[in-house]
């Protein structure tokens, strides 16, 4: 499924007979089936209001998001937003209910599917996060950690089997080893679903190591799009985003002045990875 922004605006402020006040304008892009996606700007620079905006919480003041080509803001085509997952910033905090099982069966019981069905999506999405369904089906979500709680709420969105999943600064407050966990299940679901994957990013290393592209809003546009290596090895972008270079950038260049060649990212990125492990002991 492809998402398309059309010179997409947004404003949380409308008086009458005044033009609004826009915190993006002029958005355009598109957003491809398969995607690894990650979306970042400062904070306020209106990253959650436009994942909103994908998903259909919120209306775009001016232009249009387009899903395979089909308004989904129409009746007739707002089924469309189903399609998307959408996962909220400590999506721990919403879970509810008495065991993982039940929160994760949530949504499909409003659908009103028979229980049997509902049992095998469920053993399934929880296969996906790696929460193994005996060990985990009658456990309160409550006295899980905060990486395991974070599983079952991804748990409880692509039960419904989104073709997109959106995920609004999903790593936040998790660990090292967490955080990498969440990324190979997000990589598992990119490549073995196909399912795209949008997520809210801060961290200019998680970005470079896990996204296949970058787009960043600044000052109400959107100012780059593309290859996450080339766009955090841009000086300019850097300086306006406030991030440093990357470490892993840091050490290709000081491999190349020595004149050792590392042979791909991928090995510049176990380095990193190895670097950072130091520095955080
Ligand atoms: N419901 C609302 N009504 C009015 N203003 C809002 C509303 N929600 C957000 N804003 C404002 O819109 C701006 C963008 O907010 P948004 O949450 O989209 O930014 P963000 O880039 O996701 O920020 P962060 O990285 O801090 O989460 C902020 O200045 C915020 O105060």
């Amino acid at each position: 499924m492809k998402i398309e922004l059309r010179n997409l605006a947004f404003s949380y402020l409308k008086e009458k007979k005044r033009e609004p006040i826009y915190l993006f304008e002029q958005l355009n892009c598109t957003i491809e089936s398969g995607d690894f996606l990650a979306l970042a700007g400062k904070s306020g620079s209106g990253k959650t209001t436009l994942l909103h905006c994908l998903k259909g919480f919120y209306t775009p003041t001016k232009g249009e998001v387009l899903i395979d080509g089909k308004n989904p803001f129409l009746k007739k085509n707002v089924s469309l937003f189903d399609s998307i997952g959408y996962v909220f910033q400590y999506p721990e905090h919403q879970l509810f209910a008495r065991t993982v099982y039940e929160d994760i069966a949530f949504a499909l019981q409003q659908l009103k599917k028979s229980e049997q069905e509902i049992e095998k999506q469920v053993k399934w999405a929880m296969e996906r996060v790696n929460l193994p369904f005996a060990i985990y089906k009658d456990r309160s979500p409550f006295e899980l950690s905060g990486g395991e709680k974070r599983r079952v709420a991804i748990a409880g969105v692509i039960v419904q089997k989104p073709t997109i999943l959106i995920l609004d600064e999903p790593t936040a407050g998790l660990d090292l080893h967490a955080r990498s966990s969440l990324f190979s299940l997000l990589h598992e679901l990119n490549q073995m679903l196909g399912i795209t994957i949008i997520w809210v990013s801060h961290h200019p290393e998680e970005i470079i190591k896990e996204a296949s592209r970058l787009l960043l809003l600044h000052n109400g546009k959107l100012m780059a799009d593309g290859n996450p290596t080339k766009l955090l090895a841009t000086p300019s972008i850097l300086q306006k985003m406030n991030w440093d270079e990357p470490d892993v950038l840091k050490i290709q260049t000081a491999f190349e002045r020595k004149g050792w060649m590392l042979n791909s990212l991928w090995d510049i990125t176990q380095v990193a990875s190895y670097w950072q492990k130091v520095n955080s002991r």
